[in-house]
């Protein structure tokens, strides 16, 4: 798969606070970046701007190949079973049920498919956002703290769908709080500013 993610002298304003500046990267295939940093220092709205949600107030992004984005708020239908709330936007990304079928797997939810997305556990619904992105096939992954409310199984999991993801020329830029497996990863260090 073809893919590209290059942020070049990007300066992040929210309100009317400055979180981050002159920040320059480039990822391509099959490369991961592990974003770092203290609450509140601006990752989630790192990951928002690399997904084009939030413009940067200075600096230019640059993207070849289609985006998932795994947030805390992941757009699953309440009410519909899983495995339907998951085709619903596979559909949408161009892939198809049996795509579906191997995330669900992937993450050890296969079981979850019939029940209702909002009698998930916490966990559970974690690693639904997380087939989601599996099962949508974009090239470049940005996940927001991946790994939180994870089991070690679960965590085992996705460590393995990062693998295969790069394997496949795959990018995965991550925003977390612990180890996720990622050890050959390009570090990014956000920092408070003065
Ligand atoms: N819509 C908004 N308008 C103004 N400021 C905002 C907005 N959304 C977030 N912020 C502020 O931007 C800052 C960075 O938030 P962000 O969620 O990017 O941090 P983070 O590094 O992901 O934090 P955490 O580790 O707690 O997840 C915070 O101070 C937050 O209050």
């Amino acid at each position: 798969m073809e893919a590209r993610l290059a942020f070049d002298k990007v300066s992040c304003l929210r309100g009317d606070r400055l979180l981050f500046e002159g920040l320059s990267f480039a990822l391509t295939a099959g490369q991961a970046a592990l974003l770092t940093g203290p609450n509140g220092v601006g990752k989630s709205s790192l990951l928002r701007i690399a997904a084009g949600l939030l413009p940067p107030a200075i600096g230019t992004v640059e993207r070849t190949g289609r985006i998932a984005l795994a947030a805390e708020t992941a757009a699953l239908d309440a009410r519909m079973p899983l495995g339907d709330a998951l085709g619903f936007w596979a559909k949408l990304d161009g892939a198809g049920q049996g795509d579906v079928a191997h995330a669900l797997d992937a993450m050890g939810i296969a079981n979850l498919a019939p029940v209702p997305v909002r009698m998930l556990s916490t966990g559970q619904r974690k690693r639904a956002v997380l087939a989601r992105v599996i099962a949508g096939n974009a090239p470049v992954w940005l996940l927001d703290e991946p790994g939180n409310g994870l089991d070690t199984a679960s965590l085992d999991r996705l460590a393995q769908a990062m693998a295969d993801h790069r394997k496949a020329g795959g990018i995965i830029l991550a925003a977390t709080h612990q180890p996720l497996g990622l050890d050959d990863a390009m570090p990014i260090v956000l920092s408070a500013a003065a």
